[in-house]
């Protein structure tokens, strides 16, 4: 994103000159306090809308998938039909990605389930649901817009382990959207904390601690002091915005 400006009709800017670079297999949270953009800063990089000024602009071509805070699942489909989705519009028989669907439903944890509706899931089932169908086309950028943000902690835990076993599988670059501070710590080599009003990078923040990272990261000492420099910086950010 180079010099990104998001202005609504209205004139509301949630978004002031913004400049982020991402690399292949990065794995980047935006992290910042409600209303500084980040779901904006995302719906501009899946193409969902355009930027008012300024330009995003991609090496090669990219393949999307999009994870937002609710499973958005098709309530009347079976998991493997919600799953079967972004092939279906791309016109692909059911039968030709079966192999696909079934391996993306393996990879979060959920193959014996393909026949299940979502109303028989827990929550943190449901996202997983969701996660296999952004990856089931192997797109080479996830975007994810605060995905467990609505699950209990135990399952957050979990699903944050899992996902970064399963971006070590998939080798796809994500940016993770997230206003937990111990969330993006835990997840990302590079952590973008934003401002609001009008929403911009306040300061990136690199967390060298080495994949694959368990338990024995969330406990370790750099966990906490990472965490809290973390903290600090968003609490400056929210200071220059207030
Ligand atoms: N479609 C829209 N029309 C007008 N204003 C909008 C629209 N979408 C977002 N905004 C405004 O833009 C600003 C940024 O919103 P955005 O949802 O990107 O923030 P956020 O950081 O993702 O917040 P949260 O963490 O609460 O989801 C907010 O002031 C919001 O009210």
């Amino acid at each position: 994103m180079d010099g990104v400006d998001k202005v609504f009709p209205g004139g509301i800017r949630a978004l002031h000159d913004m400049t982020l670079q991402v690399n292949e297999g990065d794995f980047v949270s935006l992290l910042g306090p409600s209303g500084c953009g980040k779901s904006t800063a995302l719906r501009l990089i899946a193409g969902l809308m355009q930027p008012t000024r300024g330009e995003i602009r991609w090496e090669g071509t990219a393949e999307i998938g999009v994870v937002f805070q609710e499973p958005t699942l098709m309530p009347w489909a079976t998991v493997e039909e919600n799953v079967y989705l972004p092939f279906r519009l791309k016109h692909r028989r059911f039968v030709q990605v079966a192999e696909d669907i079934r391996l993306a439903l393996r990879l979060v944890g959920l193959e014996g389930f393909a026949r299940a509706y979502p109303r028989e899931l827990s929550g943190g089932m449901k996202m997983r649901v969701s996660i296999a169908r952004a990856m089931v086309t192997r797109p080479k950028l996830i975007l994810m817009d605060e995905p467990f943000a609505a699950l209990d902690e135990i399952t957050r835990h979990k699903l944050n382990k899992d996902l970064l076993d399963l971006k070590e599988k998939i080798s796809s670059t994500v940016i993770f959207v997230t206003h937990s501070v111990f969330e993006s710590v835990f997840l990302s080599d590079r952590i973008v904390v934003m401002a609001a009003r009008p929403g911009r990078v306040f300061r990136e923040l690199a967390v060298p601690a080495p994949y694959p990272r368990g338990e024995e990261f969330r406990t370790s000492a750099d966990y906490a002091a990472l965490c809290r420099t973390a903290s600090d910086t968003l609490h400056h950010a929210m200071g220059e915005s207030a």
